[in-house]
């Protein structure tokens, strides 16, 4: 089993990535695990309390939950993987039945924070985009998909998203075996990752 850790900033361009690798290799040979996933639990807080979480802490997600699960998917067991709802700030009632599988991809803006969850990746990627081009990428995403306006982007940005990555998401650069340019589409590095994943599957 190959398990590779995806890491970068917020819109940098990961779950792109991800879709980009996993395209063209065997559906049951690959399985993605998304951080989102494993956003603690809130639902003893009201929608109002939950919009004032920051989400961009380590201490927002649930590392015990996450770990858990990579540990019994090494074991060749299948997890119920958590639904997370943007919209709601919460996870839902729902989760998807994850099975084992050769290629176990991971990511997630804080999954090199966890020295824990670090040892458990074969390989870790740190997909590098500069914070302008990741604030527009995220507003243009969050006001089309995730039930976002400007104004609740822009404050975010601001008073969370900006320092927690300064202080958490970007240091963690120095942990990675590959960092991915991503200001442009990179199909040259996806080549690379998905060539290193071939050679695992074969
Ligand atoms: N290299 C790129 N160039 C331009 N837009 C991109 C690129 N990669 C991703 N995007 C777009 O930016 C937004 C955020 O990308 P996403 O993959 O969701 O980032 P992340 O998972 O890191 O938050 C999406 O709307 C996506 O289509
Ligand atoms: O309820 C939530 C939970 C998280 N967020 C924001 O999402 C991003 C992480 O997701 P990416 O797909 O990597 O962008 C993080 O920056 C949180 O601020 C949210 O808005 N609401």
């Amino acid at each position: 089993m190959l398990i590779i850790g995806i890491a970068g900033g917020t819109g940098c361009g990961k779950t792109t990535v991800v879709n980009q690798i996993v395209n063209e290799l065997p559906e049951n040979e690959v399985c993605v695990i998304s951080q989102d996933s494993y956003y603690k639990d809130t639902s003893h807080l009201t929608y109002e309390e939950r919009v004032k979480i920051n989400f961009d802490h380590p201490q927002s997600i649930d590392f015990e939950l996450l770990c858990q699960h990579l540990t019994a998917l090494r074991k060749g067991e299948t997890i119920a993987q958590p639904v997370y709802s943007f919209v709601e700030h919460n996870r839902t009632s729902e989760t998807v039945s994850t099975a084992p599988s050769k290629v176990i991809i991971v990511e997630g803006i804080l999954i090199l924070t966890n020295p824990k969850i670090r040892e458990m990746f074969d390989i870790k990627i740190y997909v590098q985009t500069d914070s302008d081009e990741r604030l527009i990428r995220r507003l243009k995403r969050d006001i089309a998909e995730r039930g976002r306006d400007m104004d609740e982007v822009l404050d975010r940005y601001q008073n969370t998203l900006k320092p927690m990555h300064q202080q958490f998401i970007d240091p963690t650069k120095e942990f990675a075996d590959l960092i991915i340019p991503n200001n442009n589409y990179n199909n040259v590095a996806i080549d690379i990752v998905r060539t290193i994943i071939k050679e695992r599957l074969n």
